[in-house]
């Protein structure tokens, strides 16, 4: 019998080493070219078959990408103590290891930010010694070009699926209340997972993400995966110049179940740190989140018992990461499940 000690560094994280089928970079993520007519079907199609796609030609300035990586990076480069002092996530703010308020962790740090009506001078963001400003305005133009760039995908959405009020979604994260937020991960290497011959380190452990859009930005660095229908786990190649767009949990609830949100994953790698940064497009919190009834064909009954945004939050976050959340809010099955006991 081969025993396989445990390098000291990773003591605490036991929970977190998982032994996952190695993949190779999976080719089949659709790439949409938001400047082609075709695009909408495209997309539409992703959503259907991954619930993820990636947009090229989408308009987002490079600059703004390359500058709030940067100044991220600095961020995350600083001393433990100074970053301490912008935590602990509640849920925004600075966070290491945790993630949310119920035991999940990960091989992570952080920073999570409300995005409404404006990111003035967040905690977080204000740490930075030298012009912490810099930060601050590399976060708000990134995030105003990117929330530009979700809006014309979720019209496009609208527009592929036959329905004549083109803003029926967008209008959801235009409205001054949209419940939306922001998040810069940062996955540090960890070379003592060498070591560790065939097994992994969780980054960001299996989960669906609970709005209705997330638009993910990463650096080259691979180590985001997704899983698949037929319930394989694939890697997703990334892009630097590229969006990753996901299907969140009320996109699923809109479209009655024709959109299926992506269950998906980070594992660390041994010598490169992955840094991403993610808008999470919610609606506002008052919003009764049930099927567009254009979508709805004749007697076709909803899914989904009905439920606001708020009550939907409250409910993510009582729940595990890995928790199949959109279950209490089914008609058939009143139970919450593991996503991996579904
Ligand atoms: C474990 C948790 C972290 C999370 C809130 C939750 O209780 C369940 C959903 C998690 C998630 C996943 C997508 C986003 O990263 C996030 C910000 C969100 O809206 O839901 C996180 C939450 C978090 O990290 O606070
Ligand atoms: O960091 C990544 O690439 C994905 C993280 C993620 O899924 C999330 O923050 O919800
Ligand atoms: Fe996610």
């Amino acid at each position: 019998m081969v025993v396989l000690s445990q390098p000291a560094a990773l003591d605490h994280f036991s929970d977190l080493i998982k032994t996952c089928k190695p993949t190779g970079l999976f080719a089949g993520i659709p790439v949409v070219d938001l400047s082609r007519p075709d695009a909408k079907h495209r997309i539409v199609r992703a959503c259907e078959e991954y619930g993820m796609f990636k947009v090229i030609n989408h308009g987002v300035p490079l600059d703004f990408m390359t500058t709030l990586e940067a100044q991220a990076l600095k961020f995350f480069s600083l001393p433990q103590s100074e970053k301490d002092k912008a935590g602990p996530a509640d849920p925004c703010g600075y966070g290491s290891k945790r993630i949310g308020p119920n035991g999940d962790v990960g091989w992570i740090e952080y920073i999570l930010l409300n995005t409404n009506p404006k990111i003035t001078s967040h905690k977080s963001l204000s740490i930075l010694k030298e012009n912490p400003e810099i930060f601050c305005v590399a976060v708000e133009d990134y995030i105003t070009a990117v929330k530009n760039m979700t809006f014309a995908v979720l019209e496009m959405v609208a527009d592929g699926l036959g329905i004549e009020q083109r803003n029926v979604l967008s209008k959801l994260l235009t409205d001054e209340k949209s419940d939306s937020c922001f998040r810069l991960n940062y996955y540090p290497p960890c070379p003592e997972l060498q070591a560790l011959s065939g097994r992994n380190l969780i980054g960001f452990g299996e989960h669906t993400d609970p709005q209705i859009v997330s638009v993910l930005k990463s650096n080259n660095t691979s180590g985001l995966q997704i899983c698949l229908k037929d319930g394989t786990w694939v890697t997703v190649a990334p892009d630097q110049t590229a969006f990753f767009i996901n299907v969140g949990d009320c996109l699923q609830v809109m479209t009655n179940g024709r959109f299926k949100s992506v269950k998906h994953r980070v594992l660390a790698d041994t010598v490169s740190s992955r840094i991403s940064m993610i808008y999470f497009g919610g609606p506002p919190l008052s919003e009764k989140i049930a099927p567009l009834p254009s979508l709805m064909a004749e007697g076709e009954e909803s899914l989904y018992k009905e439920f606001t945004w708020s009550e939907y939050k409250k409910s993510a976050y009582r729940s595990r990461l890995a928790d199949y959340r959109l279950g209490l809010f089914e008609k058939s099955a009143p139970v919450m499940l593991s996503n991996s006991q579904r």
